[in-house]
């Protein structure tokens, strides 16, 4: 704003001038006091970052993430605290990246399990080991490998508690009560086939992770630990466990063994283990007391009241050490002709072959929510298998179908021909485009609003357009990508 020269030849004249620079005046000052209002909120807006920044840097300093503590070197010249550690906070470097059949999120299955003949490599990266091939060393003996990684492109870091599961088709639940990329910890498990092992590659099948990912760890899939065991397979395997750990192999014979037995169960010496924790005080004065045939009938009445096997899986363990003591006398006394056969027939060990109805004993395994599966012991939710999104009839146009025909494998490369670098024939290509497609890849959203809009995705060097209709998906074209 320009400021008028107060010269001036009247009184009037002046007075217009002095009453024009009051105006002005006051214009201004308006103008400053907007200024200084703008100024303190944004003074006010520094202090509040600047107060959020200290909180964090205070938190990251609690946790150990900005705490100037010794550090370990790793080989990778990265750097872990102990006590980051102990807070679980852990600094990762990817052990290799997945070289994958699928280029992105669009049509890669939510589960390896859906596209069996989905492929990936994973190289370890050398700067993790020296000799990234040692790493691999014995792998190949396992038929299927856990894959641990890194959602890298979940493109926002927010999370949610509740998630909607596209085969709840917009249904919420819980973020871990599923496998949704968006979670916490940005953490992604695959169970996937190992095909082979070359040297520092691995080469793998049934995966449903896109290109670029980050892998974190590379674990053997062993059904001894990673698969729940049914009540009856546990307890043979506890069972025979137990009688491992009871025969001293190296120190006593067979025979020294069982004469030793025989003698001290004859006598009332024998040495049962005096384990009183979970006992009642009866079962403890009665594991005081050296009298073995009294513990022998309160540990078989107890059990004659667990009628059914869930009971016996309840048994504390010592409890179970109990009977697994108690099971070893069995076959001794059972030799030594000491019991009647009946009368062993009546012992604990018995009744964990007694059958369960988990329905009936166990509500939770059985209702609606819930599929129990008795081979495994385990349940789960039954959105799972009995999705309310149904699975789809895949379709190919004949002009798809001689667009996927042209086709070659790697091996046979023609010039001019479009090849897959992954899957190994047209069929294969098929194979994988129907796993893909009869899951409904589509998200919630695409599914319910734009249901007629075409759906691309990208499955090794194939472009593929299709359309969906009720229950079924239609394949109307196959380009090929040079990527
Ligand atoms: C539902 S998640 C399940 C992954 C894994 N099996 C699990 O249970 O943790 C699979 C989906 O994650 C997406 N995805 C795969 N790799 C990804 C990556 N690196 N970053 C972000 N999303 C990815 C794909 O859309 C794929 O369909």
């Amino acid at each position: 704003m320009e400021m008028s020269n107060i010269n001036c030849s009247t009184s009037t004249d002046c007075d217009l001038r002095v009453q024009k620079l009051q105006q002005q005046i006051s214009v201004m000052r308006k103008e400053i006091k907007n200024l200084r209002q703008h100024a303190d909120s944004a003074v006010r807006e520094q202090r509040k970052s600047l107060a959020a920044l200290q909180s964090v840097v205070a938190s990251m300093k609690e946790d150990g993430r900005l705490k100037d503590v010794k550090a370990d070197p790793l080989p990778t010249g990265r750097t872990v605290t102990s006590q980051a550690l102990e807070k679980g906070v852990i600094q990762t470097a990817p052990i290799g990246y997945i070289e994958s059949c699928f280029s992105s999120k669009n049509g890669t299955p939510r589960q390896p399990t859906i596209c069996s003949l989905s492929r990936a490599v994973l190289k370890i990266n050398k700067s993790i080991f020296n000799n990234p091939e040692h790493s691999l060393i014995g792998l190949d003996q396992y038929s299927h490998v856990w894959i641990i990684f890194v959602f890298h492109k979940n493109g926002h870091v927010s999370c949610k508690a509740k998630v909607k599961p596209p085969r709840l088709n917009g249904v919420k639940t819980g973020v871990f009560s599923t496998r949704t990329p968006h979670r916490p910890n940005a953490i992604g498990l695959t169970l996937a086939k190992l095909e082979i092992i070359k040297g520092d590659t691995v080469y793998l099948s049934g995966i449903d992770m896109i290109q670029g990912t980050p892998v974190l760890d590379i674990k053997p899939y062993i059904p001894d630990y990673d698969s729940p065991k049914g009540k009856r397979n546990q307890l043979d395997t506890e069972e025979s466990a137990n009688q491992d750990q009871a025969e001293p192999a190296a120190v006593v014979n067979d025979s020294e063994k069982k004469n030793t037995m025989k003698g001290d169960v004859l006598s009332g010496n024998l040495a049962i283990p005096k384990i009183t924790i979970g006992l009642t005080e009866e079962e403890k004065y009665l594991t005081d007391n050296t009298n073995f045939e009294s513990q022998i009938t309160v540990l078989a009445d107890k059990n004659a009241s667990c009628d059914t096997e869930v009971d016996a899986i309840h048994q504390t363990p010592n409890e179970q050490k109990m009977l697994s003591a108690l099971a070893e006398v069995k076959s001794y006394i059972s030799q030594s002709g000491a019991f009647s056969e009946a009368a062993v027939e009546n012992t604990a060990i018995q009744s964990y072959c007694a059958t369960a109805d988990p329905c009936k004993d166990e509500p939770y395994k059985c209702n609606e929510h819930v599929v129990y599966d008795e081979a495994s012991n385990t349940t789960i939710a039954s959105w799972i298998r009995a999705s309310p999104v149904s699975s789809l009839e895949v379709r190919f146009t004949p002009h798809a179908e001689r667009d996927l025909n042209a086709f070659e494998p790697p091996y046979q490369a023609e010039l001019g021909k479009p090849v897959f670098r992954y899957l190994k024939s047209a069929d294969e290509a098929k194979a994988a485009i129907k796993g893909v497609l009869s899951a409904d890849p589509r998200s919630v959203y695409r599914r319910t609003r734009c249901q007629d809009q075409l759906f691309y995705f990208t499955l090794d060097t194939a472009h593929i357009t299709c359309w969906f209709g009720e229950g079924f998906a239609e394949v109307l074209r196959i380009k090929a990508v040079h990527n």
